[in-house]
């Protein structure tokens, strides 16, 4: 409460990671299209929800519909354009089959020391696959389509789909995670989107594939994940 009223008197807001969701920022449109890189929804801010009605169980339902649809086997909400904390998955990737987890609002409370290589992809980078290495095993909590808060350990491929949705609702991307060597390996791909996206939206590519290896190369590093 003292640092609500401290910020109300400094006029100031939030940090980011604990802006709310106005129902405004909840709203879509049917059926839902998976956003791809390089665009800018990918790496905006994703509010945290708080209002568990009608709305948020049919964007679940639809987030499900378009990753089976997709041969995907998780899904965060920016990749549907809708810049909130919730992701869906179900390690199975078949409709009626294995189990279907929705987290929203998730925090990571533990990962392991040890961490493991995949051969990743991404709905919003079709056709990419390439090496992460990621912690083997994390605690989360999180709430359920309810509102109730629970906490679940993960390890083996859901914890690799977790990770990976969940670094969608930091803004962070796989290729962010992968060395500049297996990153060098996907830039043809990387630059291909980019045309893509300049040529259907008629905007310049917020990101470059090049640019960030020319950087590298010249010695600036590459921003951290
Ligand atoms: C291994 S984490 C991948 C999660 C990803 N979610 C969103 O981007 C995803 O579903 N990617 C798909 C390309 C994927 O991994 N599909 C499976 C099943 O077809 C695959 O083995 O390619
Ligand atoms: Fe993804």
């Amino acid at each position: 409460m003292a640092r609500i009223n401290a910020m109300a008197k400094r006029g100031s807001s939030p940090p980011k990671d604990q802006r709310v969701a106005s129902p405004a920022d909840l709203l879509f449109e049917s059926p839902l299209e998976i956003v791809k890189y390089p665009d800018p929804r990918l790496r905006a801010n994703n509010k945290r929800i708080a209002t568990f009605d009608d709305n948020l169980k049919e964007l679940v339902h639809e987030m499900f519909d378009i990753m089976y649809k997709t041969d995907g086997i998780g899904l965060s909400a920016p990749q549907v354009g809708v810049n909130v904390q919730l992701m869906v998955f179900n390690p199975v990737g078949e409709r009626g089959e294995g189990e279907e987890i929705v987290l929203v609002n998730p925090r990571v409370i533990q990962s392991s020391k040890k961490r493991v290589r995949f051969n990743e992809g991404c709905l919003s980078f079709p056709g990419i696959y390439a090496d992460v290495h990621r912690p083997e095993s994390v605690k989360v909590d999180a709430q359920d389509i309810t509102g109730e808060r629970f906490m679940v350990d993960l390890s083996g491929l859901p914890a690799r789909v977790f990770q990976h949705e969940f670094d969608h609702l930091q803004g962070i991307v796989f290729s962010d995670r992968m060395t500049g060597e297996v990153l060098d390996s996907i830039s043809a791909g990387l630059q291909k989107l980019e045309n893509e996206y300049e040529v259907s939206t008629g905007l310049p590519s917020p990101e470059r594939i090049e640019v960030l290896r020319k950087k590298v190369a010249v010695g600036f590093g590459r921003p951290r994940a």
